[in-house]
């Protein structure tokens, strides 16, 4: 149904400057869509104004447009279609503070303070200006995703006001009533009302829930008569903050959002937050750790560094060999007929299980520089024992180049292959990238310029994404990620930005445009990423990991001490178990089987590991 709607708006939006990317909401105006600016990239929000926009409200708006903040949506401009006008506002990648509040994620102290003082630097913005929210609850609160934990947005700013004044709208749903002031009832309200709000919302960060529960009437009732009690629990200073905002008179209340905001602060350096970076938010659910799972296990003589499983065949790289068994009947094939052995000309550095076979992309020093290699090794392949001839291997070997750097990506079907080569380092313009078909390698445009690439990853079999690292960022002096997606006609389509820098970039086995990420500065923080439309989720994990694999469930991720955790497709942990020494390679086997190489000293094992007994421990 979503994707229907997306292409109406994809069918309105058609001729204007944006390009829509999903569906993210249903407000009562009407749906809210990602989009991105066809020539500049920017990843805005879309509105879409069902009703029928009178010549006051659009006045109105003109105002509204003038609201910059930085914990402000802003209202960038009206788009008009033939049927439709969209208000195109900063788009928020986090979601709304409400589905934070649901995910369940334990927010630290300074994080829970830190997304309150964010929201009363907003309100103080609007209040100077004589504009008040009269709406603020966490579904109106965006979240940006931020180095250092969130960023609270206010998001429609006035639109509440405007959408009760000109439609009559009433906002006496349950989400709104729990937040309103007592005045409120009376029709009456002022900016102390927007802090009752905030009071309602620390109390409900602070507390797990919120003061008053029941239906509007009991609501009102409560705000009107029934008197607040904060647990003893909560710190003092925090406390007295609630107790303030939360006054049933308006003039008892803090006098500004900016002397509530201070009350916070000062709360916050009392208990020793404010100088500290905001610690990030640790799983609600501790993991329980199952102490074995292992279903056979070989002994492995060599360190194997990369590993894949594809119809039946277990490729196995080490050095520059490459080792296949065939498994039947449940256990690795032992005899000669279905295992073989060949060694190519450099050390393999990856390999990439695709339908027509087994690519192998190798790796090796020459001066400078590198010469990298891209053999297929057909899904038939299958040598008579003994050492392969160099002619017959040499048949194999797609393609080789030198150059500094190379990332490469080969569609999921195996249709194309791209290809990034650095000839300098780090030098944006001595990037180059280009898509070859699959298996002619007809170029299909001549190379052009990239990004210089940490990883390219293949989405599906008609886009791909160059990762790449933004070093200047509007936060300075952070860094960032870079996502351009590239179509498989060899053009860039479109740019996407994320304030993090990432390692270990995986793409979802189920999800085309899912990823997910390691935070490379809080490497026990994996993110989640929808590309279209773009969504970040973060998910706290209680490992640094070494290795992703998706599959066709979720993700095994894996940490160098061997602790394994697995999280299902939306990243919540399902489970958790440890392997005696460090992975050093890992791969899906069958529906949930696990291969683990582990290496420690000069031995080490290959585990293969039943999932199923997760659940009968
Ligand atoms: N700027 C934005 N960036 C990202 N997502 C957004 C943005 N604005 C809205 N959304 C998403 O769209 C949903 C609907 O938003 P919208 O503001 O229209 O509705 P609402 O606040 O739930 O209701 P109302 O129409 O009463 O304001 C939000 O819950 C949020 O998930």
């Amino acid at each position: 149904m979503s994707g229907l709607f997306t292409y109406s708006a994809k069918k309105a939006l058609r001729h204007s400057e944006y390009h829509v990317l999903g569906i993210v909401g249903q407000g009562q105006f009407g749906r809210v869509f990602c989009a991105i600016h066809r020539s500049t990239g920017q990843l805005v929000a879309l509105k879409e104004l069902e009703r029928q926009s009178t010549h006051k409200f659009l006045r109105e708006l003109r105002f509204l447009l003038s609201l910059a903040h930085p914990n402000i949506i802003t209202f960038q401009a009206l788009e008009y279609t033939q049927t439709k006008r969209y208000l195109v506002m900063d788009y928020c990648e986090g979601g709304t503070l409400r589905s934070l509040i649901q995910s369940k994620i334990q927010l630290s102290l300074a994080e829970r303070l830190k997304l309150i003082t964010d929201v009363l630097a907003g309100l103080g913005h609007a209040h100077s200006r004589g504009i008040i929210h009269r709406d603020i609850k966490p579904e109106n609160i965006l979240l940006n995703l931020h180095t250092t934990g969130w960023i609270a947005r206010i998001s429609d700013f006035g639109i509440a006001r405007l959408s009760q004044e000109l439609y009559g709208c009433a906002l006496d749903d349950i989400g709104s009533s729990a937040y309103m002031a007592p005045e409120r009832f009376y029709g009456e309200y002022s900016p102390a009302s927007d802090l009752y709000a905030v009071g309602i919302l620390l109390f409900e960060l602070m507390v797990g829930h919120r003061p008053f529960s029941g239906t509007p009437k009991d609501l009102m009732l409560a705000h009107l008569n029934q008197l607040i009690k904060v647990p003893d629990t909560i710190p003092f200073l925090l406390r007295s903050t609630i107790l303030t905002a939360l006054q049933k008179l308006p003039a008892r209340r803090f006098t500004s959002a900016a002397q509530m905001l201070r009350s916070i602060q000062l709360a916050a350096e009392v208990y020793g937050l404010a100088q500290e970076a905001i610690p990030l938010a640790k799983p609600a659910v501790s993991l329980s750790v199952c102490p074995s799972v292992t279903t056979q296990q070989e002994p492995l003589r060599v360190l194997v560094t990369s590993l894949v499983v594809e119809s039946q065949q277990v490729y196995q790289a080490y050095g520059s060999q490459i080792f296949c068994q065939t498994y039947t009947s449940d256990a690795l094939a032992k005899d000669a007929l279905h295992q073989w052995q060949i060694q190519l000309n450099a050390p393999v550095q990856t390999l990439i299980p695709r339908p027509q076979g087994c690519f192998a992309v190798t790796q090796k020093r020459l001066h400078n520089c590198f010469v990298y290699s891209i053999y297929c090794l057909p899904r038939t392949y299958c040598p008579t024992f003994g050492k392969q001839s160099e002619c017959s291997l040499e048949q194999y070997r797609l393609l080789s180049f030198e150059c500094i750097n190379s990332a490469i990506a080969i569609a999921p079907q195996g249709q194309w292959i791209a290809i990034a080569k650095t000839v300098a380092p780090r030098l944006l313009e001595q990037t180059t990238f280009q898509i070859l078909k699959l298996p002619s390698l007809q170029p299909i445009k001549p190379p052009q310029n990239c990004r210089f690439p940490l990883q390219l990853i293949p989405l599906d079999s008609r886009y791909g994404i160059v990762v790449s690292t933004q070093l200047e960022n509007e936060v300075a002096g952070s860094a960032g990620t870079v996502f351009e997606v590239f179509s498989r006609r060899g053009s860039f389509v479109g740019v996407l930005n994320l304030p993090i820098s990432l390692r270990l970039v995986t793409l979802s086995a189920t999800f085309p445009y899912r990823l997910l990420a390691i935070d490379q500065n809080n490497p026990s923080s994996a993110l989640l990423i929808d590309l279209k439309p773009f969504r970040v989720f973060r998910i706290e994990l209680e490992i640094s990991p070494a290795f992703v694999v998706a599959t066709y469930w979720g993700y095994v991720i894996a940490d160098r001490q061997g602790k394994i955790v697995l999280l299902d497709r939306d990243g919540k942990n399902i489970g958790s178990f440890r392997v005696p020494a460090t992975p050093s390679a890992i791969a899906t086997f069958e529906d949930y089987g696990l291969l683990i190489a582990t290496w420690s000293g000069d031995r080490g094992t290959l585990d293969k590991v039943d999932l199923r007994q997760l659940h009968r421990d």
